[in-house]
C-alpha cells in the first residue's frame, strides 16, 4: 500500500466536514467576525445561535464563497480552500439563505426542474433525485403545480430546503429555516431533515434564533455574540446555563 496516499486518507477521514480558524471579516471597513475558529464534524448537527447582528449569517455566507474572509482559513474535510459557490456545491456543500430565495414567479417542478438542468443531471438521474425529496418531504407534492409567489413562507422554506437536497448534499448550510413558520410547521420541516442527515452521516450547520425546537435535532450549540463566539456546549448544558440563554 503506498503509505503516503494511505496517511492522506486517513486525515482526509478525521478531519471535520467544515473547520475555518481565527476568520475574520467585515463589511465596508467595519469588522464583524473578529477571529472564529469552528468545527463542524462529520454527520454532525449543529446549531450556532446568537443575537440578531452577531454575525451568523455572514459566517455562513463566507462557508459558501458569497461573502470574502479578510482572514483566516477555510477547511473543507480537511484541505484549505477559497469558497466559492460553484465549488462549494461542486465538493457537495449547500447553502439554504435566510428569506427562502425563490422565484416567486416559477412553479415548484419549475424550479426543481432548473436546480437539476443547472446541476446538469440527465433525465433519469433527475427523476430519481426528484422522487427521492418528495419521499422526504411528501406535502411538496401538494403544491407541486403551484407559483412559488403563491406559497406561504413555510412552503416556499420546503421548496427552498427540496431544492438544496435535490443534489445530495454532504453538507447543509442552514440559514434560520424557523423565520415566520410557526412552531409545529418548524418541526414538519426539521423532523425529516433530521431523518435523512442521520440516515446519510449528513453535517448540518444551523443558524437559528428559535432555539427550543433547534435545539431539539442539535448535537451541539455555539452561541456568537458581536462577531466572536461565547460559548460551545450541548444544547442541554445550554439549557442549563440560564445566564448565557439571557445572552441571546
Ligand atoms: N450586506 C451588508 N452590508 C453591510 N453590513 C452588513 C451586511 N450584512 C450584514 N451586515 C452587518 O454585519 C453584522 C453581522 O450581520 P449578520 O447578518 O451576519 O448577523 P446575524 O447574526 O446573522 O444576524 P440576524 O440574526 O439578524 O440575521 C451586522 O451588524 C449587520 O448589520
Amino acid at each position: 500500500m503506498n503509505m503516503a496516499v494511505s496517511v492522506a486518507a486517513t486525515t482526509a477521514t478525521l478531519a471535520p466536514a467544515v473547520a475555518v480558524r481565527g476568520l475574520r471579516a467585515s463589511y465596508a471597513g467595519r469588522e464583524v467576525l473578529s477571529g472564529i475558529d469552528l468545527d463542524l464534524a462529520g454527520g454532525e448537527v449543529l446549531c450556532l445561535v446568537g443575537h440578531n447582528g452577531a454575525g451568523k449569517s455572514t459566517l455562513l455566507k463566507i462557508l459558501f464563497g458569497l461573502h470574502p474572509a479578510d482572514a483566516g482559513e477555510v477547511m473543507l474535510r480537511g484541505r484549505p480552500l477559497k469558497p466559492h459557490p460553484s465549488v462549494m456545491a461542486r465538493d457537495g456543500v449547500a447553502y439554504v439563505p435566510e428569506g427562502r430565495g425563490v422565484f416567486p414567479g416559477l412553479t415548484v417542478k419549475e424550479i426543481f426542474t432548473l436546480a437539476l438542468w443547472s446541476a446538469s443531471l440527465d433525465a433519469g438521474e433527475g427523476r430519481a433525485r426528484v422522487d427521492e425529496v418528495l419521499e422526504l418531504l411528501p406535502k411538496l407534492k401538494d403544491f407541486w403545480g403551484k407559483r412559488a409567489g403563491q406559497l406561504s413562507g413555510g412552503q416556499q422554506q420546503m421548496v427552498s430546503i427540496g431544492r438544496a437536497l435535490l443534489s445530495r448534499p454532504s453538507i447543509l448550510l442552514l440559514d434560520e429555516p424557523s423565520i415566520g413558520l410557526a412552531p409545529k410547521l418548524f418541526q414538519d420541516l426539521i423532523t425529516p431533515i433530521r431523518a435523512i442527515q442521520q440516515r446519510r452521516g449528513m453535517s448540518i450547520l444551523l443558524v437559528e434564533q428559535n432555539v427550543g425546537e433547534a435545539f431539539a435535532v442539535s448535537d451541539r450549540v455555539v452561541a456568537m455574540k458581536s462577531g466572536v463566539m461565547i460559548y460551545e456546549g450541548t444544547p442541554e448544558d445550554l439549557r442549563d446555563h440560564a445566564r448565557l440563554l439571557t445572552l441571546f
